[in-house]
């Protein structure tokens, strides 16, 4: 065996060992599936989530090397199918062989499936150390509006009680007063000092009175990161921040993968995987439509030859869908006729790939086009001015989370976010300090709601924030305080100072089931907030009996 493949081989192994430790979550997956089915409201679509469940498992087992698994997950897809003609009886003991078999495994691996279910993912560190004179007003007013927009400050008077924090737990940034201290650039020096005893800054921010040259330079010598002369516009001071904290690792590259093949397909998904991308294996093309709409992938990688629908075929309705204008199609084939290349790529391919294709290929080369198809779908899916989802995108995602939310039966919110009088703030102040308002809500919406919150820009002044898996009373607080903090926000422009609101309206799932009547509820909850007095946040009324 030659080092590469040896490589390959220890690679699939350790796949192997963690498709084994989530083996159990997948089976827990399938039997809360079952629950939804055969307790009242099962519907038709929660018969088919239990059989995709139980489908899915069936083909991936064996590719995994257990192929006791895919043999019972197999037998339960089967009575699933005749399921209720079977009677519960027989879907029950289906599982429970199934369960028996996962146990069995988990068991033999029990240390790896603890380190597994250890694993809890960590949110960004978002607090900040100022250094600066405890009177100084300037900075505890810059400390204060920064706070709007989800940062945590904490000041401290002097290097020494710096070092001590700096040494328990270092925070995302230091914004220091220049002048902090005696001296004109004390505050500057403080930290050269600290630096040359060995002390690890995170980036500095350095704050000034003066916007000279020598200041600056002084800053600069330090390796500031930044340098804002005060009064310090907190929208400045936020997007620099932005700019530098490291955000979470971007959302690993999603293949489905489109083959008759099941073996060649559990392996070119074994190879994706372990280069770090999820991946979904259809190996009947007439799946592949639904695969597609349910997993959303950057990237469709098929083969060319397949029975009933071939991948000319399948790329056609594929791309005849708008919604996947931005999904790559990358082709696979043994066949090299260049002729077949060019009608592949006619066809709406983006790559033709000849097989035997070694491992490190088909990465690169599927990596390459996820790359791309991400960058086209953040032009295709983000508003230019705020960064936010734009309104397609916005309602598409809302859409989505509220299908998600019928299947597991589980609540969210929705609000509509208006700004109060901003016309008035055009003009008055100039369309380009409306701009900033704008992006200060958007900047201040994304920070302090979760990561797995969707904002949008619908329109002008119009946002919308879908919160899922809460219901509307935490909606309502939660919109409330950054209602709040917006108000807050001292909104600077040419040595004038103004502070804007916004009005919202909340509405939710399940009180409101489906799409149309939840964004109308919104809505007029946002009417009734505009029409009460405005900087309000209003719950949409119970709907009417019948
Ligand atoms: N600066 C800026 N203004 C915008 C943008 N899009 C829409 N607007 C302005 O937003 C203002 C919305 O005004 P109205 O619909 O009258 O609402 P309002 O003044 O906020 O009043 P209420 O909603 O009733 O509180 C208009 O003046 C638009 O020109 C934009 O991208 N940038």
């Amino acid at each position: 065996m030659t080092e590469r493949q040896q490589e390959f081989e220890q690679q699939l192994a350790e796949l192997q060992r963690g498709y084994r430790v989530r083996l159990p979550q997948r089976v827990a997956a399938i039997a809360l599936a079952w629950n939804r089915l055969r307790e009242p409201p099962g519907t038709g679509e929660a018969a088919l989530d239990l059989q995709r469940l139980a489908h899915n498992l069936a083909g991936s087992g064996t590719a995994f090397g257990f192929p006791a698994v895919s043999k019972a997950a197999r037998d339960l897809e089967t009575v699933i199918e005749a399921w209720p003609g079977v009677g519960e009886g027989a879907v029950e003991e289906a599982l429970a062989v199934l369960h028996g078999t996962v146990t069995e495994l988990a068991s033999q691996d029990a240390g790896s499936a603890a380190a597994a279910a250890g694993a809890v993912k960590t949110t960004p560190l978002l607090d900040l150390v100022l250094v600066a004179d405890s009177g100084s007003e300037p900075c505890r007013e810059l400390a204060a509006q920064l706070g709007h927009y989800g940062y945590r400050i904490e000041q401290l008077r002097d290097s020494v009680a710096l070092e001590q924090r700096l040494a328990q737990k270092p925070p995302a940034a230091l914004i220091v007063d220049a002048s902090h201290g005696r001296g004109k650039f004390s505050g500057i020096e403080q930290m050269v000092h600290l630096q040359e005893s060995g002390v690890a800054l995170p980036p500095v921010f350095y704050l000034s009175d003066r916007d000279d040259a020598r200041t600056r330079l002084a800053g600069v010598r330090a390796g500031g990161a930044g340098f804002f002369i005060k009064p310090v516009d907190a929208i400045d001071m936020a997007a620099a921040l932005e700019r530098l904290i490291p955000h979470e690792s971007p959302e690993p590259g999603r293949v489905l993968i489109v083959d008759d093949d099941t073996v060649l397909a559990a392996r070119h998904a074994l190879v994706l995987e372990q280069a770090g991308m999820r991946t979904r294996v259809v190996n009947d093309p007439l799946r592949a439509p639904e695969e597609l709409a349910d997993f959303h992938p950057d990237l469709v990688l098929m083969e060319l030859y397949m029975p009933e629908c071939d991948g000319l075929e399948l790329a056609a309705i594929i791309r005849q869908q708008e919604a996947y204008m931005g999904t790559s199609i990358v082709f696979l084939s043994s066949d090299t006729d260049t002729s077949l290349h060019l009608h592949a790529l006619r066809a709406g391919g983006d790559d033709y790939l000849v097989k035997p294709l070694p491992p490190e290929r088909l990465v690169a080369s599927v990596a390459a086009r996820v790359q791309r198809a991400r960058t086209l779908n953040t032009f295709m899916a983000r508003d230019s001015l705020t960064g936010l989802y734009n309104h397609s995108r916005i309602e598409e995602q809302f859409l989505r989370e509220l299908a998600r939310a019928h299947r597991l039966g589980t609540p969210f919110a929705y609000a509509f976010i208006d700004l109060d009088h901003f016309k008035q703030v055009n003009d008055v102040y100039g369309h380009a300090a409306g701009d900033r308002v704008l992006m200060s809500l958007a900047r201040l919406l994304v920070h302090r709601l979760r990561r797995t919150d969707l904002v949008g820009r619908y329109g002008g002044e119009e946002f919308i924030v879908v919160l899922p898996d809460t219901d509307w009373e935490q909606a309502m607080s939660i919109i409330d305080e950054l209602r709040e903090s917006f108000a807050g926000i001292r909104h600077q422009i040419a040595g004038s100072e103004f502070r804007v609101t916004f009005s919202g309206g909340v509405a939710g799932f399940p009180t409101f089931s489906d799409a149309v009547t939840l964004a109308r509820a919104a809505d007029q909850a946002l009417y009734t907030a505009k029409r009460t007095g405005r900087n309000r946040v209003v719950r949409a009324p119970l709907p009417r009996p019948g």
